[in-house]
């Protein structure tokens, strides 16, 4: 039998940082004002309807808003917006937060960010709780995928871009 590595909160988060994932600056709008946050816990669950989920801390500074407002905008970042990873990557004030980078809004009033690589405007459909995280069911109400720019990667606990080389680049 190959030895196996303990199962600790360490070897899983250690495990889980080896697997290449999407940036994403998941924001939210309403009653509860605006707020957001950096997530790579994203998943897309089902296109019938168009559903997908985000995993939320119930810690965060942003989660009492997004629940309150009960919608919320995944905007998928290109390479070229790291600096937003960062910005909503936790301990930056809120408002300060929306300094960096141009808004709009779609459907449900959650913020649009402008040269995100894809937008998914949503109205969150249900809540699961799973330990310290709310999986929040998302269903896209209005989508925006204009840019041809690459995506953002984080994978080993850095960036990197999602430029693929065309034959020209070979
Ligand atoms: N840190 C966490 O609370 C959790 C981390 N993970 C997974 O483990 C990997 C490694 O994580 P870290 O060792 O913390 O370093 P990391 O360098 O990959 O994470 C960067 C930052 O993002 C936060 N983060 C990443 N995924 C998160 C999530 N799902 N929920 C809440 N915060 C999250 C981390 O706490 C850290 O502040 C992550 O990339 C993720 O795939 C999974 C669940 C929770
Ligand atoms: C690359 C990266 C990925 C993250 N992914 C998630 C995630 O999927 N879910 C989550 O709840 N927090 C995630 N976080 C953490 C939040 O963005 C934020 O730091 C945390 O909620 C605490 O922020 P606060 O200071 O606003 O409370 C991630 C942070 C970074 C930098």
């Amino acid at each position: 039998m190959i030895e196996n590595l303990p199962v600790t909160i360490a070897t899983f988060r250690d495990a889980m940082a080896r697997l290449g994932a999407a940036v994403h600056v998941v924001t939210s709008a309403g009653t509860a004002g605006a707020t957001g946050f950096t997530a790579t816990a994203v998943c897309s669950v089902t296109d019938t309807p168009p559903t997908l989920l985000v995993c939320l801390n119930r810690n965060a500074s942003a989660y009492a808003a997004v629940v309150e407002n009960g919608v919320l905008c995944v905007n998928t970042l290109a390479s070229t917006q790291q600096a937003l990873s960062q910005a909503f990557g936790g301990k930056t004030l809120m408002a300060e937060r929306f300094a960096h980078g141009q808004w709009t809004t779609l459907q449900t009033g959650a913020p649009v960010l402008h040269g995100a690589i894809a937008n998914f405007d949503c109205r969150i459909v249900n809540v699961l709780q799973i330990g310290t995280h709310d999986v929040l069911i998302c269903e896209a109400v209005a989508i925006l995928s204009e840019t041809e720019s690459p995506g953002l990667l984080y994978v080993d606990r850095n960036y990197h871009s999602l430029h693929t080389p065309n034959a020209g680049d070979r």
